[in-house]
């Protein structure tokens, strides 16, 4: 049995499902995140805003060590309490906790079954009819089921583009990852598709936590219940989306928004 202060710590983990620390990420010998210091609530919708070349994509890449060949990374992201850059990691088995989605959709050369069924054999899935459930499962929230269910053993390469990033949320939520991140996943998509995204995302957060960048301000309004303004590799402003939006602490958020939100 853990003792109390064991306990307290585990639990305080359980509640920190992912944090940096002094999180600095370097392309070269350029600094581009100074310092990032956050904190993701779990099973909440985070927002990350800000400017082009802010430094968006740099953070959430780390977070899923997307770039560790091209970039040098000091300071600390913890996922549970464990060092994801640690020694001890298996950054397979890491993205399997921690999935990501792009903007452009990356679907495999295979049939829409196989896209989805693909990873779930590489992680130790083989029943046909273990694979089938999940596929529907996850066909289905993603808003695809009823549209392809007929043609799951067609190439992937015929769906539409925005068929094909909803093919790409089903095969990341097939391994139920506990965090998503999204990268303007929905930048190019359709209205529809677009929206059912969006209930997604909604419908998610019983159980994930989701970090998503978006330009589409209303969005990020919309959809998440914290928002986190970076400008230039810093952390400006995080708080709850209403607070930030309506009364922003920084300056700086002031102005991007008040910019922004009138386009
Ligand atoms: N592969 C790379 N090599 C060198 N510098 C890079 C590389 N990728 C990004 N950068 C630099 O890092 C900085 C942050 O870029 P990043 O893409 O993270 O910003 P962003 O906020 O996501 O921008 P956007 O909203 O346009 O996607 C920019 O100055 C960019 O030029």
């Amino acid at each position: 049995m853990m003792g109390t202060a064991a306990t307290a710590k585990s639990r305080q983990f359980e509640e920190e499902v992912l944090l940096t620390k002094n999180l600095k990420v370097f392309y070269g010998q350029q600094e581009i995140l100074h310092g990032i210091n956050v904190n993701f609530r779990k099973n909440a919708v985070t927002s990350l805003i800000g400017p082009s070349g802010a430094g968006k994509t740099t953070f959430l890449n780390a977070l899923n060590r997307l770039d560790e060949r091209k970039t040098t990374i000091t300071g600390e992201i913890f996922y549970h309490g464990l060092d994801i850059n640690g020694p001890e990691i298996d950054v397979y088995k890491l993205r399997t906790h921690i999935g990501m989605l792009f903007q452009e959709a990356h679907v495999f050369e295979m049939s829409i079954y196989d896209n989805i069924a693909f990873p779930l054999k590489c992680h130790g899935i083989k029943d046909e009819s273990k694979l089938r459930q999940i596929i529907e499962k996850s066909l289905t929230k993603a808003g695809l089921w009823k549209k392809v269910k007929d043609k799951l053993k067609q190439s992937a390469r015929l769906l539409s583009k925005s068929q094909a990033q909803q093919l790409c949320l089903a095969r990341a939520l097939a391994l139920e990852p506990e965090v998503l991140l999204l990268d303007e996943a929905t930048s190019l998509l359709d209205p529809v598709a677009t929206n059912t995204v969006e209930n997604v995302l909604r419908t998610l957060k019983k159980k994930t936590t989701v970090i998503w960048i978006t330009h589409n301000l209303s969005q990020a309004a919309r959809i998440s219940d914290d928002t986190v303004f970076f400008d230039k590799g810093v952390l400006v402003e995080k708080g709850r989306t209403k607070e930030v939006f309506t009364y922003p602490k920084s300056v700086r958020t002031d102005n991007y928004l008040s910019h922004n939100l009138r386009r």
